[in-house]
């Protein structure tokens, strides 16, 4: 498998009244897949959309590559959900269900979508070890979850390297913070897919900030 950077910017803090425009402007500007974040109030301090939303903006737009970023107590509750309203890629926190992992990543997966294995801040990166084989990515946070804006954490490109090292073919993905000015270190740990909201979205020219973002991964791929 040779790995591909692609950038998935994150509509969280765009004008949500607009959400079909918004991704849809997106996508026309380079994006690779929409990374949709998904937030019940209580695994995160914070409330966003559900299922309900995700569907329409599916019906509206057909073709892309639709990521949910699950930042939910119950991430088993809302599979069928989200399969049903056709997203293809179900990332979700395994911090608030550690004994039961390996049975989501089935159920993700028997309901016909790939399955993204999300890690806080403070998760050791090595508790995903047991878990790489049932698992298409794994999502570093660079923030605690919860709200866009934040300051990226540096802190984490260890536990990016480390994947990288250990698992050359694995997608590794980095959410929170990301943009022209972090975008570099990102890259050079071995993270190949990348979410960016706010650098994306406040951007006056996206499609610029989309090509830099992939450019600087495809580089340290190169390089790797
Ligand atoms: O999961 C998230 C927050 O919990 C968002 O995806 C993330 O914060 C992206 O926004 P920004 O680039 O503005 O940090
Ligand atoms: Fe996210």
């Amino acid at each position: 498998m040779s790995l591909k950077a692609k950038i998935g910017p994150s509509i969280l803090n765009a004008d949500l009244c607009a959400l079909y425009e918004e991704s849809q402007k997106l996508l026309d500007n380079g994006a690779d897949y929409l990374h949709l974040d998904v937030m019940d109030g209580h695994f995160v301090p914070n409330l966003t959309f559900g299922h309900p939303v995700v569907k329409c903006l599916r019906n509206k737009i057909k073709n892309a590559f639709f990521e949910t970023h699950m930042m939910v107590s119950k991430p088993e509750q809302w599979i069928e959900n989200m399969a049903d309203a056709g997203v293809d890629q179900y990332t979700f926190h395994i911090e608030p269900v550690v004994n039961s992992v390996p049975d989501i990543c089935r159920k993700v997966r028997e309901a016909g979508m790939k399955v993204g294995l999300a890690l806080k801040p403070g998760t050791e990166v090595d508790v995903v070890k047991d878990y790489i084989s049932m698992a298409d990515m794994i999502l570093i946070m660079t923030v605690e979850p919860g709200f866009g804006g934040q300051k990226f954490m540096s802190d984490m490109m260890p536990k990016v390297k480390w994947l990288r090292e250990n698992y050359p073919n694995l997608d590794i993905e980095v959410d929170g913070g990301v943009g022209l000015n972090t975008i570099d270190e990102c890259a050079k740990a071995g993270a190949n897919m990348i979410v960016s909201g706010t650098a994306v979205i406040q951007s006056p020219d996206q499609k610029e900030v989309i090509g830099k973002l992939k450019k600087s991964v495809e580089c340290a791929l190169h390089k790797h």
